[in-house]
């Protein structure tokens, strides 16, 4: 299975692009995960916030396929403990599912048509973490839920 991180705009401080970095290469090591990063929008200033979670929608949408198992990134959405969320992947990983596509919104979240696209909303936490943050939090518990699924010891210690 290919698995597939949408973001909205380059990630921008150096503590995230480190972190980010560090835990997208360890999970290269189990995982086929690939970061996608949709350019951010040039005339942002120029349009209201729902306009902008429109654009970042139509482009979210033009990478999906119509196969592809689309899970969004939300603080509404379902919550898992780490172990839990380690039993999904791993459900995930044996179904015949092509590619796992997790989105991380943009400041604004999500448009509608994105929503209408996804299988399931996935949140890390009832509280809200800036589009940036989210990511370095996501990318550490995919690396906890491959290591949890060889059971290594980084979950333990
Ligand atoms: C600043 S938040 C957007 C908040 C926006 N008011 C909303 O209703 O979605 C930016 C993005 O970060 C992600 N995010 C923030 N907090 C999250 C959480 N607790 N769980 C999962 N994703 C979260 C989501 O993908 C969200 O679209």
């Amino acid at each position: 299975m290919k698995c597939v991180l949408i973001l909205v705009g380059k990630t921008t401080d150096r503590y995230l692009v480190d972190g980010v970095t560090k835990y997208l290469e360890r999970i290269n090591h189990y995982l086929n995960f690939e970061p996608l990063i949709i350019s951010e929008l040039k005339n942002a200033k120029s349009l209201t916030f729902e306009q902008q979670k429109e654009q970042e929608g139509i482009a979210i949408l033009k990478i999906l396929s119509p196969s592809d198992d689309v899970i969004l990134l939300d603080e509404k959405g379902q919550s898992y403990t780490s172990e839990e969320f380690a039993s999904w992947m791993e459900k995930k990983m044996v179904e015949s599912t092509k590619r796992l596509v997790f989105v991380i919104g943009g400041p604004y979240g999500f448009s509608s048509k994105v929503y209408e696209r996804a299988t399931q909303k996935l949140s890390l936490s009832k509280m809200t973490f800036s589009h940036q943050m989210i990511r370095l939090l996501f990318v550490e518990q995919m690396y906890r839920a491959m290591t949890i699924l060889k059971g290594e010891p980084y979950h333990h210690i």
